[in-house]
């Protein structure tokens, strides 16, 4: 970095000096070696008079610097730290220079001295100076090759004006001619007071004159314009070198600041300007120019120095900053690792925790599952594209399993409701969310399990959407019959090589109350109204409908659009779609376990239900009203039922709609049962919307008990089959006729496809058998043959089939002794004769079947009262139906078997234990009607002779009808 004296020295350069120095060097050539010689003796003694003085003033010792003759140089470097200059001014004229800047004590020259104190004093000088109208000089002489003469000019100017105030002169000082002009020839003679404006000039003019005197007067124009040139040329180059050095020297500010940039710019246009006005300006207003200048350049290098010391601080602090900020972009990049880190670890626990909820949920389901609770999912629908969806949806809030309801408080207190179930699905999720959800239920089928999926809802809710799909069907917008059976199409495909399945569809319609066959292609009052029968062999209950065989999605979507075609639409004020009937879909699936050979069915009820709207909202009369009355009683008959179910009740009235009784099995049996309710967003259905969900929610706590797979194997189908054959010969015998050849082959040849596994140990067991009434043994021989008997590993079942061996037994069972507690159980829930079956036995001595009978009879009316009158009533008014719903299960026909053979031994018993006949109380009108549906459960003891199997109570006609039934 320059000092400040560097900078002043090469950035101070006067067009005088310059003038000087060109008609010196012309002079050097033209003028002779003495005349040189001369001026430089003249100019000696001038320093030596001027030094003189100086060391006068200022006394020996502060004058040290300056020995008595010094040589140039010796003068600059004594004068330079203008201690001396300012000193002496001081004593001339005291205060013209307010504070000198000493020298520091241990210095011993001044070259030790700041820049800044060399130029302070000397400029303070030449102010006072110039103030006192002294010839001056210019800071620039103090240094090397710098103009002397014009100091010791000064001093002497100085020295005189001294003595002319010493003489105590008033008025304006005026220099005498001889003061400077007889001691500096270079001087002109006539200088006056304005000396110091016009030193400079008259400085060049006595040059100028002493130049050409010795010139030719034709020389001259020529010498002259030369010597022009040469000032010019002079100028014009120490002009560049001074704007290259600002250059350079403002180079490294301007990297550093764009404000130094701006001032090194000015700078440069300034010179710029000297350079162009110096060109037209006559050279002493350039002169002067350049010494006005020359303190503003002194300020802008203050300015500048202040400036880079400024950058440098900002440097500084930038450092520091960016330290700082690396520090902190290192403490972040660690925050934010120890962050992602955090967060990683965050997500797995999410992950975890999402997994443990799933997992909890599963759990749930299985726990669900194992109390056979029904399930239950809800579905909101979205708002419709007419409908505003601006109006404020009934729905408050939808979580994994709760809804939330916004309930206004003319539904009681404002406020919102939370319903809970298994799932919730919002209006946004689609067809495959929702039956993803349900896949394990539906695939719980092909494993032999009974389930039903039901969808609830009022009208235009969007059960149909979520069974079948929209009316425009697309692959995306497919309901959950399509995908349920192309499901099980996968499935039973990828077990083809364990399992053989054979998959077999029925589309029912349930219309005022009447069956309706959909698949039926041959008219449709052929078949309608067709039959239900509850608890039947194969899981088939409405045998009279179309079966049909189905084994790829083409043919469901075939049969589900003839299904759609007849199904009884019609529409209403609230939905011009809505379908006033129950649709079900029901998929029969028969598998058979290639290795074991052990078969299993389960079956599938997919049901839309009619919409669940009260009649008066949907503005109907007539047949319209009719259809809505039917769908509205056979709701509540399914509400009727869910109560009962969800308290437990021993009689649960599945007959009081074909609905109950058509999802009998599913609602009170083995089976998984799913209940999809839907609802409307709309906050003017939030009456229905309310009810519904209370509904749902009750369903949700229904407990089925655990659902059952439909697994026989082989040996117990063979079972079941004979039983079924037994107990029709013994209704043939009992009814005195003989036993058909046509029933008795199939059985005849499956046990002889038996005989064929038995082995011989069991064989000797067969003359026991033979040691029983002869009556009674061909009979039994001729229904089944001898080796039906033999197989001694099934020992309960012996034990039921040798109707003679139980004939002889001392020990009657009883129909409830011969039954397990948990088939008991099953048996309360069942059905409704059942649950009637139980109390009349419960009130009855278990070991007098008469007096059972008879005191079942004369209880009658108790039993049949109220309500229960109205069933029994119905029941026998609907005959056909009693006998189809009734029979069937398994352990009922165990149980009933047991009750017919065992009849005759308690009728022994009871002539010994019991012998007063306990009295008939006189019947009623109604005792008759309820007497049809007794004698079905319990034979009459009167009608039986005893010991024989043909003794067995003479069963009323319709006692027959059914056995025929069941034997079909
Ligand atoms: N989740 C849904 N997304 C889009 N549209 C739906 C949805 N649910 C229902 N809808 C539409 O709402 C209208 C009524 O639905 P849908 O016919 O399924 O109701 P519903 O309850 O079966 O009526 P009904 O009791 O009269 O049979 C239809 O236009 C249907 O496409």
């Amino acid at each position: 970095m320059a000092t400040t004296s560097e900078i002043n020295n090469d950035l101070s350069f006067s067009v005088v000096s310059i003038v000087e120095d060109v008609l010196q060097q012309h002079s050097s050539r033209s003028s002779d070696v003495g005349f040189v010689s001369r001026k430089v003796d003249e100019s000696s003694l001038r320093r030596y008079e001027a030094v003189g003085w100086l060391r006068d003033m200022v006394g020996v010792s502060n004058g040290k610097d300056f020995p008595a003759e010094p040589s140039e140089e010796d003068f600059r470097l004594g004068l330079r730290s203008g201690i001396v200059l300012c000193n002496v001014l001081n004593k001339v004229n005291p205060g013209s220079v307010s504070k000198v800047v000493e020298a520091p004590d241990d210095v011993v020259d001044g070259a030790a001295l700041s820049a800044f104190q060399y130029f302070e004093n000397i400029r303070n000088f030449l102010v006072a100076i110039e103030e006192m109208a002294l010839p001056s000089f210019e800071a620039s002489d103090m240094e090397k090759g710098g103009k002397s003469i014009r100091i010791v000019n000064c001093i002497l100017a100085l020295k005189s004006y001294s003595a002319w105030k010493l003489k105590g002169e008033n008025g304006p000082w005026r220099t005498h001619s001889t003061d400077i002009s007889s001691t500096d020839p270079t001087l002109s003679s006539d200088v006056g007071q304005e000396h110091s404006e016009k030193g400079d000039s008259r400085s060049i003019n006595g040059l100028v004159r002493s130049f050409i005197a010795d010139k030719k007067h034709e020389d001259i124009p020529n010498v002259v314009e030369s010597v022009l040139n040469k000032v010019m040329e002079e100028v014009q180059q120490r002009l560049s070198i001074h704007n290259e050095m600002m250059k350079s020297r403002s180079k490294p500010i301007l990297e550093d600041d764009s404000s130094c940039e701006t001032v090194v710019r000015s700078q440069q246009c300034d010179a710029r300007q000297h350079e162009e006005s110096e060109k037209d300006s006559p050279p002493q207003v350039v002169e002067k120019r350049f010494q006005r200048t020359h303190f503003e350049h002194y300020e802008e290098q203050e300015i500048l120095l202040n400036q880079q010391k400024h950058i440098q601080e900002l440097k500084q602090t930038l450092n520091s900053t960016k330290a700082g900020m690396q520090l902190l972009q290192m403490k972040y990049q660690e925050d934010f690792f120890h962050l992602g880190k955090h967060l990683n670890g965050l997500a797995y626990a999410a992950t975890g925790y999402k997994r443990v909820l799933e997992e909890n949920r599963k759990l749930y389901n299985l726990v669900q599952d194992l109390k056979g609770n029904i399930r239950v999912y809800c579905r909101v629908r979205p708002f419709l594209p007419g409908q505003s969806s601006c109006g404020l949806s009934a729905v408050e809030h939808i979580d994994e399993g709760t809804i939330t309801i916004r309930v206004p408080s003319k539904y009681g207190k404002a406020g919102q409701k939370p319903f809970m179930f298994n799932k919730v699905f919002g209006p946004s999720a689609t067809q495959e969310e929702v039956f993803s959800d349900m896949q394990p239920l539906v695939r719980s089928v092909l494993d032999g399990y009974n389930v039903c999926i039901f969808a609830y809802g009022q009208t235009g809710s969007g059960k149909t959407f979520t069974m079948t799909g929209p009316k425009e069907l697309t692959e995306e917008s497919l309901g959950v019959n399509y995908r349920a059976l192309a499901d099980l199409f996968l499935l039973s495909n990828q077990r083809k090589d364990t399992t053989s399945y054979e998959i077999s569809v029925q589309m029912l319609e349930i219309y005022n109350e009447q069956v309706r066959d959909l698949l039926a292609t041959d008219g449709q009052t052929k078949r309608y109204p067709l039959e239900i029968r509850n608890n039947s062999h194969n899981g088939i209950n409405v045998p009279e409908a179309s079966l049909e065989p189905v084994s790829s999605t083409d043919d469901v979507i075939q049969l589900m659009e003839l299904g759609q075609m007849n199904r009884a639409v019609s529409s209403t004020a609230m939905n011009d779609r809505s379908s006033r009937s129950h649709s079900c879909v029901t998929v029969h699936v028969q598998g058979r376990d290639l290795t074991s050979g052990a078969i299993l069915h389960g079956s599938m009820h997919l049901v839309d239900l009619a919409g669940s709207e009260r009649v008066d909202k949907s503005e109907v009369t007539g047949d319209r009203l009719k259809e809505a009355q039917h769908i509205n009683k056979s709701l509540s008959a399914l509400g009727d039922v869910i109560s009962s179910l969800s308290q437990k009740t021993s009689h649960v009235p599945y007959r009081n709609s074909k609905l109950t009784q058509l999802l009998q099995d599913s609602l009170g049996g083995s089976a998984k049962t799913l209940m999809f309710v839907h609802i409307s967003p709309e906050a003017d259905t939030l009456g229905e919307t309310i009810s519904t969900l209370k509904f749902a929610e009750r369903v949700g706590r229904v407990e089925l008990g655990a659902a059952r797979v439909n697994k026989d194997n082989s040996e117990v189908k063979e079972l079941k089959e004979q039983i079924a054959n037994l107990k029709m010969a013994l209704v043939r015998k009992g009814n005195g006729n003989d036993v058909q050849p046509t029933a008795i082959p199939i059985n005849r040849e499956r046990i002889s496809r038996r005989r064929s596994l038995e082995t011989p140990t069991i064989r000797p067991k067969l003359p026991t058998m033979g040691n029983t009434s002869s009556n009674s043994r061909p009979q039994i021989m001729d229904l089944s043959g001898p080796e039906a008997f033999s197989d001694s590993t099934a020992s309960s079942r012996r034990h039921s089939l040798d109707i003679h061996e139980l004939m002889k037994s001392s020990s009657p069972a009883w129909p409830r002794q011969s039954l397990n507690a948990k088939d008991e159980d099953r048996e309360f829930k069942s059905g409704e004769w059942i649950d009637k079956h139980e109390e009349l036995i419960q009130n009855q001595n278990p070991n007098s079947p008469e007096q059972f009978y008879q005191s079942m009879v004369t209880q009658q009316p108790s039993l049949n009262g109220g309500k229960q009158d109205f069933e029994v009533q119905s029941i026998t008014d609907n005959e056909s139906d009693e006998a189809a719903t009734s029979d069937c299960s398994d352990t009922d026909l165990l149980w009933r078997l047991s009750v017919q053979v065992n009849v005759p031994k308690v009728s022994n018993i009871q002539n010994s234990t019991n012998p007063k006949p306990k009295k008939i109380q006189p019947r009623t009108a109604k005792h008759s009607e309820t007497r049809s549906l007794i004698p079905s459960l319990i034979p009459a003891p009167s009608k039986r002779p005893p010991n024989t199997v043909n003794s067995q109570p003479q069963r009323p006609t319709r006692d027959g009808k059914r056995r025929l039934s069941l034997g079909t």
